[in-house]
């Protein structure tokens, strides 16, 4: 057999079904796919390869997936911080996004998030934001995957002026990246309480036609269901079921507020949740159920939420937050084990936005999305479990090689694709504006 690249790493963690540690075993890639999984002694003997590296020490897993960010948002990372999500939202970041956000804003933003995201092993991620092709086209240059939102907003702002016109910008991104490899193309509309049901409806048509997911924010907080019951006479969720949006292609982040009988029918209906723990917890919006709706069958994938919010892309620590808050909402130290953590920053990601099929897993024929972790570092050590060291002592500077498509975007923990320097030099210069415009003070950093 021919490979393009052979890896031996110590350790394999496929996110198969069994959950399989593979020891000693190898990975080879041909053509941005993943060619074989094998004994490295067979790998050895029976593949040639154009390049082989040894990575002593490394656990190989599949690229992660962040299922809800706002890329751009980086640039407000630390803006406006310890408010819970309306006051947040309303006095602080819809203000702040009406005089700063456009296209190059939205460029800086992407290409920090991206840099970030590669950096912590994250190969894919889910967008909700302002200008989705700026964000489309960074992604793409950086040779990450990303899935990019149509959003949809009753309201007005530079981008759109009206939800016509933001569902038509949208289905004009759409066409756009029809064929991409990398990018694919959600409906993002932003939430029940800024979003009607005319324009829902019309997503729901537009989303079954165009075969697409509906990603939207769902039940983040309490306040949310209460001011749904006095508008509508219904909770949120109970809309979006009488508009006909609860299906196997609605991705609903947060749900920290869920009745039994709404978790019955997210899993009778195939309907994915994104679980946002870290910023769920920081404008303390409440806590979702994840051992619940996992013992009910939902899918359920792990999100950071924006850099405004959280106030990092670190995948990696997300995971960790979810299996300890897991743990501590159900009252059982055994609700998220560290490999279903794994398993939902992976193939449940994948598999929300219907891309399971592609990535998520480290399997023959699925492309090769791939990242090396290093637990040769003392906070690692020693390693009687490597899925316990990745999820629960691990740290994202450990993540040291990645790929997509079979192409290595960051090498020795560097990055390839992107200029570093660059884009926080760029990300200074809007910092620097933002401040001033805002009347805050920047120290040198
Ligand atoms: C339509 S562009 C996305 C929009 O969402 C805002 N946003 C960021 N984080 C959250 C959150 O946790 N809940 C609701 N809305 C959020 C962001 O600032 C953009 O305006
Ligand atoms: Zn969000």
């Amino acid at each position: 057999m021919h490979a393009d690249l052979l890896l031996h790493p110590s350790w394999i963690l496929p996110v198969d079904p069994t959950d399989s540690v593979l020891i000693e075993h190898s990975l080879a890639i041909a053509d941005g796919r993943i060619l074989a999984l094998l004994p490295s002694a067979e790998a050895r003997e029976q593949i040639e390869a154009e390049r082989e590296l040894d990575l002593p020490g490394h656990v190989l897993i599949p690229g992660l997936v962040n299922a809800h960010t706002h890329a751009p948002m980086t640039l407000m990372r630390g803006l406006a911080d310890d408010l819970p999500l309306m006051t947040w939202l309303n006095e602080h970041i819809w203000p702040a996004e009406r005089r700063w956000v456009d296209p190059d804003f939205v460029l800086a933003g992407t290409r920090l998030a991206s840099l970030e995201m590669l950096r912590g092993g994250v190969t894919c991620f889910n967008d909700m934001y302002f200008f989705p092709a700026v964000t489309a086209q960074a992604v793409a240059e950086a040779g990450q995957r990303g899935v990019i939102g149509m959003i949809v907003l009753d309201f007005p702002s530079r981008f759109a002026e009206s939800a016509e016109e933001y569902v038509a910008r949208g289905l004009q991104l759409h066409d756009q990246y029809r064929d991409h490899p990398l990018i694919r193309i959600a409906f993002a509309p932003h939430s029940p309480y800024a979003v009607s049901d005319e324009p829902l409806a019309r997503v729901r048509t537009l989303a079954d036609e165009l075969d697409v997911p509906i990603h939207v924010h769902l039940h983040e907080t309490h306040d949310e269901v209460v001011q749904s019951l006095e508008a509508h006479g219904e909770r949120p969720f109970a809309r979006f079921d009488r508009l006909g949006l609860v299906g196997p292609g609605l991705v609903a982040i947060h749900m920290t507020q869920l009745e039994d009988g709404e978790i019955a029918r997210l899993a009778e209906t195939g309907a994915n949740v994104v679980h946002c723990p870290e910023s769920n917890l920081k404008l303390a919006s409440g806590f979702c159920p994840v051992a619940r709706l996992l013992e009910a069958g939902v899918n359920v994938a792990i999100g950071t939420d924006g850099a405004a919010s959280n106030n990092d892309l670190n995948l990696l620590g997300e995971m960790r937050t979810a299996a300890l808050l897991a743990k501590g909402v159900a009252r059982s130290a055994s609700a998220m084990p560290a490999a279903a953590a794994l398993r939902m920053a992976t193939l449940n990601g994948a598999r929300a936005f219907g891309l399971d099929g592609e990535i998520g897993s480290l399997e023959p024929g699925k492309a090769a999305d791939v990242v090396a972790v290093d637990l040769g570092d003392s906070h690692t050590q020693p390693i009687y479990n490597p899925v316990s060291q990745l999820v629960y002592a691990a740290g994202r500077h450990q993540v040291r090689q990645v790929w997509v498509a079979g192409r290595q975007l960051i090498r020795d923990g560097q990055p390839l694709t992107l200029d570093a320097a660059a884009v926080i030099a760029e990300a200074r210069v809007w910092a620097e504006r933002i401040a001033a415009g805002e009347g805050r003070v920047l120290g040198r950093g």
